[in-house]
Formats: C-alpha cells, structure tokens, sequence
C-alpha cells in the first residue's frame, strides 16, 4: 500500500521533506514551501506595496527559485511589487557568461524586465583580468567586495527601492559558524538579520543604500533543489571556477554532517546566532563615507577603493587582509554537494546539478 502524504492524508507521498523529514506529496511541497516564504516576507514587513524590488539574478538555482516564487506569491497575494531582475557580470569566461544566457531565459520566461552590470564597466577590470594579476588566492576577496557595490550601483541605476538576493538558510548558518570560528564579532551579530542597509548589514548614509533583504534566510537549500527539479525551473549549476572558498568550504561540511544527524541543525543555528548579543561597551566598527567614492566604508577609503588602487598601482596584495585570505581550488574541503531524498532513494547533487537522475 502506498505511503500516503503526511500532510493532507489523500495523495501519496513521492518525497521525504528535507527540513522536517515528513513524507509528503507533490502539491503538499509547493504550498509549504511557498507559504513559508509568504510567511517570512510578511512577517519581516520585507515590502511595501508599490516597491520596486530587484532581484540579484545570478542564474543559479537559488536566485532562479527566487525570481520563479516572488513572481508567483506577488500576484497570488498582491504584493503590488514592481519586479526586476538584476545581474552582475563579474567578467568570468567559461562562467559567468554562460550563467547570464539562462538569466536571458529567465527574463523571457518570467517576463520581468533584466539589467545587467559587468564589472568591467563600473571598475575597469574584469574578474578574468584579476586573477592574472592576483592569481587563484585571495580573488573571492575582490569579486564578493565588488559584488556587494556593484548590485548596490546597479539597484540605484534601476531606481529600485529594494533588493533580495537568493541567500537561504544553510548559507546563513554558514555564515554564522564561520563568523564564530574567526571571533567576528560585529559580522557574527548583524550577519542573521534577514534586511539590511548596507555593507555587510551595517546602516548607512541612505541616498547611497538600498536596503536588501534575504526571504530565504529560513529556507533549506535541499528544498530549493527539490523545488527547482520538481518544477523544471531553467537554472545555471556549474561552479564559479575561480571559487576556492576553502574557509566556508569546511563549514559548510561540519553544517552537512550536523544535518544529516539533525535536520534542525541548520534553523538551530540560524536561532542561535540572532540569540547571540554583544555586551555593553565592546568596541564595535563605525560606518561613514568613502572620501573617493561615497559609497559607505568603515576607514577613509571603503573597502572596494582600496582593492582597486591596489590593482591600478600593480599592488595587488594592498587591502587583503588575513582573514580575507582564501586557499587554491585544492585545499576545498568536499564539493559543493547536496543530498536529497525523493521516494525511496538518496541521491547526491553538485549544486543542485544531476536532479535529472532521480
Ligand atoms: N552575479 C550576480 N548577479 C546578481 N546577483 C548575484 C550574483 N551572484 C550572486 N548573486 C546573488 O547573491 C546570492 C548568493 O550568491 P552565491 O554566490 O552565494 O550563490 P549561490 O548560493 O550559488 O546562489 P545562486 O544559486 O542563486 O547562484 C544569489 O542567490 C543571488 O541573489
């Protein structure tokens, strides 16, 4: 007799709920999965009606699952919000161009309007131009620094009030171990906070930031894949191959392993990390203005100026602090992998990638 699905006890379960383990349905999935994020974005009071929201479209699962729910809860529950889609091209041949093809498709099959900012334009130098200069070491140090400005630089071209971006639950959960494990403690008490105003969550000056937001920050990245293979959404899941993030490599295995012993691991850590307060008088950064550029910095120059002076002056290593110090491709712990259970049998994922062989 066929297992019948835990949740409305009529149609028979083909998959096993990553996030709490219950069998259930196909029809089952998409409302929980769904309404979850309706529940987050109401409850944070992400959006006002009217707001014109750009997502950070990068073609990868998350973003795509993204674009493909926001789309959906906005007309099923009126948001009233104005939606664009909006990609960074860091300029990574064999990449990044590739990945932007399925944006393209993704602009076509949403309908939503699609603006792309490359690197190159806003910073003269492409992410392929700076690994010849820098080399595999450090450069994940250059992109997410000129990441960060770049949707801000793109948000305000867009006029957009807002933007998400596809971070879920286990990137932040990551996050917070990683933020623990190095004792960072401003980063470790701001990086749960499901909106901010700027730079890695610190507020400032507000003609130059937009506020932007993760509505996946509750939710499991088993469950995107799920949803992604299950609806056949058209998403990019190849690797950056310039990624050596070998710090978030290792936590992203110890999170894995705490998972497969205790799926709530991952919202438990999520939990612990917004518990966590710093206690009165610990010397915290301050936020001002970068004097070249005015986009926020916590020294004289932000962080961004300081890179690119080092590239222009053939100093590339200026502005590379320890802790930004990442390894060669060699040193990655494990591979960006993801189990899933549908039906009866487990299978593991690169990314997101081979759902076709369940
Ligand atoms: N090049 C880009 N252009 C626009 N947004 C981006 C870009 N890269 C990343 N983002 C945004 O930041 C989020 C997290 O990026 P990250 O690099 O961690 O990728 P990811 O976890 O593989 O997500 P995705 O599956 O969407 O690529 C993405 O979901 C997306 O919203």
């Amino acid at each position: 007799m066929p297992r019948l699905c835990d949740i409305c006890r009529t149609d028979r379960a083909v998959l096993k709920r990553p996030k709490t383990l219950q069998s259930i349905c196909r029809p089952c999935f998409y409302y929980v999965f769904e309404t979850e994020i309706h529940h987050t974005i109401t409850s944070s009071r992400l959006f006002q009606p009217g707001d014109r929201v750009a997502i950070g479209a990068s073609g990868g699962k998350d973003s795509t699952v993204l674009a493909h729910v926001l789309k959906t809860l906005n007309e099923r529950h009126r948001y009233g919000l104005e939606l664009f889609l909006l990609s960074i091209d860091e300029g990574i041949t064999g990449y990044r161009d590739d990945s932007l093809e399925t944006v393209k498709r993704n602009q076509q099959q949403y309908d939503l309007p699609l603006k792309i900012v490359s690197y190159e334009e806003l910073y003269r130098w492409s992410m392929d131009a700076i690994v010849k200069e820098v080399g595999l070491k450090n450069n994940c140090t250059f992109c997410g620094v000129f990441r960060r400005q770049a949707l801000d630089r793109g948000a305000q071209m867009l006029r957009v009030d807002h933007i998400v971006t596809g971070h879920n639950a286990d990137d932040i959960a990551e996050t917070v171990l990683m933020n623990l494990l190095r004792g960072d403690v401003a980063r470790l008490q701001r990086c749960t906070e499901i909106a901010t105003t700027g730079e890695d969550g610190a507020t400032g000056p507000e003609d130059r930031i937009v506020p932007r937001s993760k509505p996946f920050k509750y939710t499991y990245e088993k469950e995107i894949v799920m949803y992604a293979y299950f609806k056949k959404l058209d998403y990019f899941s190849t690797e950056c191959i310039y990624s050596p993030n070998a710090y978030r490599g290792y936590a992203r295995t110890f999170l894995k392993d705490l998972e497969a012993i205790r799926p709530s691991a991952i919202i438990d850590i999520i939990h612990a990390g917004e518990a966590f307060q710093v206690r009165h008088g610990v010397k915290m950064p301050t936020q001002g203005t970068c004097e070249r550029c005015g986009y926020i910095a916590s020294n004289r120059l932000c962080k961004a100026c300081v890179l690119l002076e080092g590239l222009n002056r053939g100093l590339p290593r200026l502005g590379i602090s320890r802790t930004g110090q990442h390894r060669t491709a060699e040193d990655i712990p494990a591979a960006k992998t993801v189990t899933v259970t549908v039906g009866d049998s487990s299978e593991v994922v690169r990314g997101g990638t081979n759902v076709a062989d369940w």
